[in-house]
């Protein structure tokens, strides 16, 4: 056991004083709309594109403040769920208060969206050091001034290392169920994937056939396909644990999963019947494997402008273009391909979607099938599936493999998966992250410097303290946007903030984890290098961190 340090003094009415605070938090955010709005609005009261894409630097901003609203909302929220639930302890009050004092600071001074690039609610805007000081009410003053302290950090470290071995750092917040699930995640992780991700990953492997199966007969695949078509029609808070789980054992089998959700949410929201029937229960077996083809060589985050095109031959779409940065695709049975079938139409309006079969290659002969090749992209991280660059001639696709059998709805189709899938990645992120402080502790415990354990210096422990604290926020915004898809509600700026944040929060643990290794970080044989590697790509892919805070502002700009 740790010595346990003295705290900052706990605040009267945690619950309370984190609803209020989040309140004053709410009103900033509502005022920086106003002034972001101000400055991107045509006279006619219409967003201007040309001004927003100017502004970026504000409206960018003014996503990441907001996001960093949600997320003290959030807090609150779990403070009063688990205070009525009788399991408000001392972890989870630390957790709130060091996470709210910390990002209510930031909100006031400066929220970093890059490295080098701070919103600054003075500077970037717009408002002045006096009208700031209105939006910081008591509440807000008392949660800064008493919450991210050294005394709290110190405290929480303390609870961490005492609290070996479960399964979060305080309560998830969610229940019984959701908890065994992840048990049986987090034991299958351990068993079968900690010890030899580091292996895959150094020898560019893929993740094991047998691992696959083993995930299949777990259900990973089916989790939340509807019972009717052969999954377990379960809620999309489960896909979170299970994501965040198998992440933390490695992203790459916690992104196995990710390919399925992408084409079951594809086949479920825009399939006809037939579809759904013919595929969905291979999905969610595991018995096919699916890959998501849509980037291209000059077309990333652009996507509405792609080229690939498919054209009609008689009872068949043929299929000729290049695709990049294509993840899982040799082992993959169906590909859900993004092409252009109305080359009149140059947008978005001109896309469908076709599910393509294809049989399953090998390394040595890729893709065994007429019309398709592909090379191999060598990546830093996130292996264990393998990218391909793909080459199309002629590739033929049955007509009724035409999504949902309409033509010209492809973009508007993937639109509609990408609340699930943003969720699916945020959840990967948490996980990342979550590996990033297991191996970060671990190594902080053992290590001696000076005569002690890394993990008794205060820029040690705080590293730790903040990764603890951050993987709370992160964790709670994505079950929350879980929640609302569950009940039907549109997410999309909600799961759009908790890709951006686990992206930015999986970064931040697993740099600092390696800090913490010192030179031994740099080292390929300690798994937090690969950790490193692997939480790089969180805030390139399903959106990179601009585009996701270029949505997020123009949703709450419009809103407004
Ligand atoms: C490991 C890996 C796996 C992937 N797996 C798949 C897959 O399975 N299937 C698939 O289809 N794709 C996949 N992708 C592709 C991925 O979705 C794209 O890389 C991503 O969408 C970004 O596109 P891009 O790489 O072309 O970057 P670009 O679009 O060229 O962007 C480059 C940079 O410029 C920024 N930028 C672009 N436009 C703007 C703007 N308007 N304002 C401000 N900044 C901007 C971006 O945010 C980014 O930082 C994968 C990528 C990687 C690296």
């Amino acid at each position: 056991m740790s010595a346990s340090p003295a705290l900052t003094p706990a605040p009267q009415d945690l619950v309370t004083l984190s609803r209020d605070a989040a309140e004053g938090a709410k009103k900033l955010v509502a005022e920086a709309t106003r002034r972001v709005r101000a400055r991107v609005l045509s006279s006619d009261g219409k967003l201007d594109a040309a001004k927003l894409e100017a502004e970026q630097h504000a409206a960018h901003g003014l996503a990441w403040l907001a996001t960093y609203g949600e997320a003290v909302r959030e807090l609150a929220h779990y403070a009063a769920n688990l205070q009525e639930a009788g399991r408000l302890g001392e972890t989870e009050t630390l957790l709130v208060r060091i996470g709210m004092g910390e990002y209510l600071d930031q909100m006031f001074g400066g929220i970093p969206m890059s490295q080098g690039e701070m919103v600054r609610p003075t500077s970037s805007l717009g408002l002045s050091g006096r009208e700031l000081a209105q939006f910081r009410t008591s509440a807000i003053e008392a949660m800064i001034a008493e919450g991210n302290t050294p005394e709290n950090r110190a405290a929480l470290v303390a609870r961490i290392r005492d609290g070996g071995g479960s399964a979060t750092v305080g309560d998830s917040g969610l229940d019984e169920d959701m908890e065994a699930i992840r048990s049986e995640m987090r034991r299958f992780g351990k068993a079968e994937v900690v010890e030899k991700a580091q292996e895959w990953h150094r020898e560019n492997a893929y993740i094991p056939m047998e691992i696959i199966e083993k995930m299949a007969e777990l259900g990973v695949f089916g989790l939340t396909i509807p019972e009717e078509y052969g999954g377990m029609g379960l809620p999309k808070i489960s896909m979170c644990v299970v994501s965040e789980e198998l992440s933390r054992a490695y992203i790459g089998v916690g992104s196995l999963g990710t390919r399925t959700e992408i084409a079951a949410e594809l086949i479920l929201c825009g399939g006809t019947e037939e579809q759904k029937q013919r595929f969905l229960p291979k999905l969610a077996s595991g018995e096919i494997l699916p890959t998501a083809v849509f980037t291209e060589p000059n077309t990333g985050s652009d996507l509405a402008s792609l080229r690939t095109k498919a054209v009609k031959d008689g009872d068949a779409w043929k299929i000729s273009g290049n695709k990049t940065w294509i993840t899982h695709p040799v082992r993959a049975d169906i590909m859900t391909v993004l092409v252009r079938t109305k080359p009149e139409e140059k947008g978005h309006r001109g896309l469908s979607m076709l599910i393509a079969e294809k049989p399953r290659g090998t390394d040595a002969d890729p893709f065994p099938v007429n019309g398709l090749s592909g090379g191999e992209i060598e990546v830093l991280g996130y292996r264990g599936m393998k990218e391909y660059e793909l080459a199309f001639e002629n590739f033929e696709v049955p007509a009724s493999n035409l999504l949902g059998e309409v033509e010209g709805k492809g973009f508007a189709q993937l639109m509609q998966t990408f609340e699930s899938a943003r969720i699916q990645t945020a959840a990967r992120a948490i996980g990342v992250a979550q590996s990033a402080l297991d191996v970060g502790l671990r190594y902080a415990e053992e290590r001696v410097q000076f005569g002690k354990a890394l993990v008794n210096f205060p820029r040690v422990a705080d590293k730790l303290a903040m990764m603890a604290v951050e993987i709370n926020i992160a964790r709670q915004l994505t079950y929350f946007s879980a929640r609302e898809k569950d009940e039907g509600k549109r997410c999309d700026l909600e799961a759009g903030m908790a890709k951006l944040l686990g992206a930015r929060v999986a970064w931040a643990a697993a740099d600092n984890a390696l800090q913490i290794h010192g030179g031994n970080g740099f080292a390929l044989e300690y798994t937090v290098s690969r950790i490193l590697c692997d939480a790089r790509i969180l805030s390139i892919f399903e959106g990179a961190a601009e585009i996701q805070a270029q949505v997020i502002a123009r949703r709450l700009l419009e809103a407004a």
